[in-house]
């Protein structure tokens, strides 16, 4: 699948705003992200400008001699869009528009643009429509930015392109139309988590920032179909595959949407609940680019919002992603259970596997079993419940003896304590 074929390629600049209250890496940083987002969105950058200022004007957000400045540099490069770092309050944007008689966007309205080519499923295309129509109603009134005027390229995709004439009232109970959807499609999903837990399959959930690395990841460790682009937000909604690891024991991994600093706040909330899965997880396997200049400050982006999703608790295994990239030794930063590897390498695929059984096993319980040789079934269900270690086969005694490690929260572990009070096995909690 390819949205992207069918973008104008727009004449972008980019505009910043640098007040006292950020420092200049943070704000070249900021800067430079913006371009890669613009990018993504299929435009072409022709040019940044930026400026010093104390604060931001609250008519036209950068100083009206500025404005005139952009007025002349549009005009001399030829540009199509306008891109403010930042979200511009409804009154700048209208004033902007006015003075410039060009499109103009803000950082948000750019982010909700290509969220909206991304979202998949039902729940992230309607979560990302009502985010759109938030952001919209407020920017209604006044000549500036009539919803004629959201026709093509970067900023108008979604649902401006089928209601030109609506006005507030009929946005309004599109959105407590899109709301009650929502509600449904999340008590669906519900039921189906729920169904996941009772199965008690072990979940490992891929996280990281946007582009690190993770569709590419769970791609390759399930040889399964996922979407995935050299692209900011290539995901945007969870997916989750089965993956065999390397004693045999099945686990599922689910893959999520990139992280980003500055996510509109409206955004956080909508994209919070596909996060959730997050919370559900056994495991996570957080995904950095390590080739990526700015990967600590990404780490410190996810490690941020995980907090926030109180999923900070759960086991974390940092692997360092694109090692094929790096030109220097790589040293990281991280104090937990890391690895550096490559998604394009295989052998590198099957260390994270190891890796990845060897950090579940620190948190299992070791047990011993004897099986009856007619009991296929539960040898069976060993090898893909729990990580096993060992298979004899014991003539003496005409039954199997399996040793490995399985997790106390398991079904698995709790027929065997069943089995090991009729004396069949022998738990060992550490
Ligand atoms: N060179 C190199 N490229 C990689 C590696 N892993 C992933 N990529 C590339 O990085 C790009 C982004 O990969 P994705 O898997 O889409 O990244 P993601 O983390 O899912 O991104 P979002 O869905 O936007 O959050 C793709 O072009 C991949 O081919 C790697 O180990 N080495
Ligand atoms: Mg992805």
């Amino acid at each position: 699948m390819n949205e992207h074929s069918n973008i104008q390629e727009e004449k972008v600049l980019l505009v910043g705003l640098k007040t006292p209250h950020i420092n200049e890496e943070d704000f070249l940083y900021r800067m430079e992200e913006l371009e890669a987002l613009t990018k993504t969105a299929g435009g072409v950058v022709v040019m940044e400008m930026t400026q010093n200022r104390q604060k931001p004007d609250s008519a036209t957000y950068i100083g009206r001699g500025k404005v005139e400045e952009l007025e002349a540099v549009i005009e001399e490069k030829e540009v199509e869009l306008v891109i403010f770092n930042d979200e511009l309050s409804p009154s700048q944007l209208r004033n902007l528009s006015n003075q410039l008689d060009i499109k103009i966007i803000d950082r948000t309205q750019l982010i909700l643009d290509i969220f909206a080519r991304r979202a998949q499923s039902r729940e992230g295309k309607l979560q990302v429509e009502l985010a759109q129509l938030n952001y919209l109603l407020p920017r209604l009134r006044g000549q500036g930015l009539a919803l004629s005027r959201l026709g093509g390229g970067i900023g108008t995709r979604g649902p401006g392109e089928t209601q030109l004439e609506v006005d507030q009232r009929h946005i309004r109970s599109r959105m407590a139309d899109i709301r009650e959807q929502l509600e449904q499609v999340v008590s669906h999903r519900e039921r189906y988590r729920s169904r996941r837990k009772k199965n008690q399959a072990f979940q490992i959930a891929l996280v990281g920032y946007t582009n690190a690395g993770k569709s590419t990841l769970l791609h390759k460790l399930s040889e399964a179909e996922v979407y995935m682009e050299d692209q900011l937000f290539a995901t945007l909604d969870p997916t989750t595959k089965k993956i065999k690891l390397p004693s045999g024991m099945e686990v599922l991994l689910t893959d999520t949407v990139g992280f980003i600093q500055q996510l509109p706040t409206a955004l956080i909330a909508a994209f919070r609940s596909t996060l959730e899965e997050v919370k559900e997880a056994n495991l996570i396997l957080h995904v950095v680019d390590a080739s990526n200049p700015d990967y600590t400050n990404h780490e410190k982006t996810v490690y941020k919002l995980l907090e926030d999703l109180d999923a900070e608790n759960i086991p974390i295994l940092t692997v360092y992603n694109k090692r094929d990239l790096l030109t220097d030794d790589f040293f990281s930063y991280s104090t937990g259970a890391s690895t550096l590897i490559s998604a394009h390498d295989t052998s590198d695929l099957d260390k994270l596997k190891k890796k990845v059984e060897s950090i579940m096993e620190e948190n299992f319980s070791p047990y011993v079993v004897h099986i009856e040789a007619e009991e296929g079934k539960w040898l069976h269900r060993l090898q893909k419940e729990t990580i096993q270690t060992e298979q004899q086969f014991d003539e003496e005694n005409e039954c199997y003896i399996v040793r490995g490690y399985a997790t106390a929260e398991s079904a698995i572990y709790h027929e065997m304590q069943t089995r090991e009070n009729r004396g069949e096995v022998e738990t060992d909690e550490r």
